[in-house]
């Protein structure tokens, strides 16, 4: 079987290049593709690599990520994020090809505390939030032979995110001011690579394994915890830091204005994901801890 992987130089398709490659031929290509074009914002390029490539599964792990810059790019993230993506849907369909791609806890406004079905209202409050959304309805517009997974709060030993923002904040300030009133899970890149893998193995012999999917490691934290988590397992390692955990000051969103509005409850319900699988999701700790003492 022929995979082609885009985004291959991101947290998630890095580790797609690993937990793909015991499926198959894998091609992979970044935005700067030397044979093929692999750059998201080049509509016309992209749908001849996939003519070309002629792959029986699509893997998309490139996307506009940038959460606050997205709010004074929004036609790029619009064309990478929400017209990309029904490309590769178009192109998929024509070659019967499985299209699998990611989305995110932010096509929710995230009112309320219980966790997001997938079939529950979207409402998105920031443009990357918006383009995602268009990204998801225009790939389920055009063919029904996809995976999409939404996820959230990725982080990854390779990459930038939010614990090594912390890490960085943390050696550089005595204190740090974290939101204490977002709540998520995080979730690494290597979890979401291996139950993408794990998922199109088996969905390639189950036609009926196909659609959204909720995708997040097990239990709920805040942006503030995470944080005082991050901190205090990197001294724990022997990390040298100018802040403790105990130096990260809790505010309410109110009280840390930023470009992007971003939910207060970004919870996932993954019960259908584990259920249709039959894979178990790891408490959030468990991929972090790893992850840190894997770059500390
Ligand atoms: N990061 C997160 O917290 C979350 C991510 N997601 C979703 O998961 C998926 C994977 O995200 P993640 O790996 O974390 O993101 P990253 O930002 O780590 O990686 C995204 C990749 O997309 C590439 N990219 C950006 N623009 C283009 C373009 N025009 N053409 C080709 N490639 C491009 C980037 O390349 P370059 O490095 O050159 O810019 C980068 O390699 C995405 O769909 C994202 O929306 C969902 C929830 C949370
Ligand atoms: C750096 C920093 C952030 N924050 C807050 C801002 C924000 O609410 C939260 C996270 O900030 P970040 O900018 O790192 O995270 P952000 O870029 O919003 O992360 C999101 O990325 C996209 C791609 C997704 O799909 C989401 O699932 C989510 O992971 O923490 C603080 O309170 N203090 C700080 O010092
Ligand atoms: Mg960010």
């Amino acid at each position: 079987m022929k995979i082609l992987l885009l985004g291959r130089n991101g947290q998630v398709g890095w580790e797609l290049q690993r937990s793909l490659a015991p499926l198959g031929e894998v091609v992979a290509l970044d935005r700067h593709g030397a044979d093929y074009c692999g750059d998201l914002s080049d509509l016309d390029g992209i749908a001849e690599t996939v003519r070309q490539v002629r792959p029986g599964v699509i893997v998309n792990a490139a996307a506009y990520t940038a959460v606050d810059k997205a709010e004074s790019e929004p036609e790029l993230a619009h064309t990478v994020n929400g017209l990309a993506p029904g490309v590769l849907a178009h192109e998929a369909k024509r070659l019967g090809a499985l299209l699998v791609h990611y989305s995110t806890d932010y096509v929710f406004a995230g009112d309320g505390e219980t966790p997001w079905r997938e079939a529950d209202p979207v409402a998105p409050l920031s443009v990357y939030g918006r383009t995602k959304l268009e990204g998801e309805r225009a790939i389920a517009a055009l063919t029904s032979n996809h995976l999409i997974f939404r996820t959230s709060w990725v982080y990854a030993a390779r990459g930038g995110n939010f614990a090594k923002t912390m890490l960085r904040l943390a050696g550089e300030r005595e204190r740090l001011t974290v939101i204490d009133d977002q709540f998520g899970a995080p979730t690494g890149a290597e979890l979401i690579a291996d139950v993408t893998a794990h998922a199109v193995s088996q969905a390639m012999g189950n036609s009926r394994l196909r659609g959204i999917y909720h995708l997040a490691a097990g239990g709920t934290t805040t942006w503030n915890a995470y944080a005082r988590f991050v901190i205090a397992s990197a001294l724990e390692l022997g990390a040298t830091l100018k802040a403790g955990a105990e130096a990260v000051d809790p505010v309410p969103t109110s009280a840390f204005p930023t470009p992007a509005k971003r939910p207060h409850n970004s919870r996932l319900d993954t019960s259908k994901l584990q259920a249709d699988f039959g894979l178990a999701l790891p408490p959030w700790q468990q991929g972090v801890a790893r992850m840190l003492s894997e770059i500390l």
